[in-house]
């Protein structure tokens, strides 16, 4: 059940770095998970077992978003540049209507190829693309390092998944079938400065990402230090999830509360504006990258306690419909500069 929580729990997961841990300190640290996710929904992991530090994650970002508008606009989804060919994968722009949302995100899935078929690449977003990339010299090594982070997040999700089941009575691996040909994404994304309501002079909270419940399983997310991010309690407050150093913030979608017959939270949360980036360092605003664990097309997830069962794949397009970044854009509301003109590179 979810409770008025002022502030967010710590998990240390330096345990999943030994080389042969105990079953009764694995059971403790899932019995760990179990609470937070019965509780906030919400916690801080630290020491995860990543190869990367924040300084890694966050440099790949700024290197990503410091491109210039036509090369990321080459990698646009087909919904802001119509010749474009990814309909799910790749880039979307800030949207100038979208005051209380203003973001710009590059979306990565897994790098082997996911089972296509054509009744399924028929459809308006087609969930199996293969990735789109900028040219290896607007941003070097990137594509190497985020398939990379792709595979760790993976890796430690599918940890966490085996921890959960267990909280939850099952075997270990009584998620592995979400492992196949599973859609995770890993999602860049950077919050232009913009004046905070302070500085505009409003009354109102300004947010630069609307209150959301995630839709999958789990979401991990690395946040640079601006803060904004902001958590639901059951008291309807919400509660500061400021940066704490070296730290990914853990917290579960709508689909685990499903699976796990409602023991399990998916908390709402947003993201406040924090000014005009005079809190970040270099003024360029917020970054945040969010990896989404999910399932694949195709799998069939239902709760343990029984009852309906709902394939993945129609799940995400039906809550697609809510995300800003999947609706249409009419061409003109969008500055495509010269990206209709180039060739993309990748
Ligand atoms: O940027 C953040 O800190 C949160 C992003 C988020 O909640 C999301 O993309 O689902
Ligand atoms: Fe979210």
């Amino acid at each position: 059940m979810a409770t008025s929580f002022s502030s967010l729990p710590i998990v240390d997961l330096s345990l999943l770095s030994s080389i042969s841990p105990s079953t009764s300190d694995l059971k403790r640290l899932s019995t760990q998970l179990y609470d937070v996710f019965a509780t906030t929904g919400f916690a801080y992991l630290t020491n995860a077992p990543l190869s990367f530090t924040h300084g890694d994650v966050f440099t790949l970002a700024s290197k990503f978003f410091r491109m210039t508008e036509a090369r990321k606009m080459q990698l646009a989804k087909k919904t802001f540049v119509k010749g474009n060919k990814n309909t799910y994968r790749g880039y979307f722009p800030p949207q100038s209507g979208q005051k209380d949302n203003l973001k710009e995100g590059f979306e990565v899935g897994p790098s082997h190829t996911l089972v296509q078929t054509h009744s399924r690449s028929n459809q308006k977003f087609n969930l199996a693309e293969p990735n789109v990339w900028p040219a290896a010299n607007a941003f070097p090594n990137g594509k190497a390092r985020l398939e990379q982070l792709h595979t760790e997040l993976q890796s430690l999700s599918s940890t966490l998944l085996s921890l959960l089941a267990i909280s939850l009575g099952k075997q270990a691996d009584f998620f592995s079938s979400y492992l196949s040909d599973s859609l995770s994404t890993l999602r860049l994304l950077h919050y232009p400065p913009q004046p905070s309501a302070a500085e505009s002079g409003a009354d109102e909270v300004k947010l630069c990402c609307t209150p959301h419940t995630d839709s999958g399983i789990l979401t991990l997310l690395h946040q640079d230090p601006t803060g904004g991010l902001e958590v639901l309690n059951s008291s309807d407050e919400w509660i500061p999830a400021p940066y704490v150093p070296g730290s990914i913030v853990v917290n579960i979608g709508d689909l685990l509360t499903r699976v796990s017959g409602g023991q399990f939270v998916a908390t709402m949360h947003r993201v406040r504006t924090n000014g005009g980036g005079s809190s970040s360092a270099d003024g360029m605003g917020r970054f945040s990258v969010p990896f989404f664990f999910e399932p694949g097309e195709d799998c069939i997830v239902r709760s343990i306690d029984g009852g309906e069962s709902i394939v993945y794949g129609e799940h995400v397009r039906r809550k697609m419909g809510t995300f800003v970044e999947f609706q249409d854009v009419p061409e003109d509301s969008v500055d495509l500069g010269a990206a209709t003109t180039i060739a993309v590179e990748a």
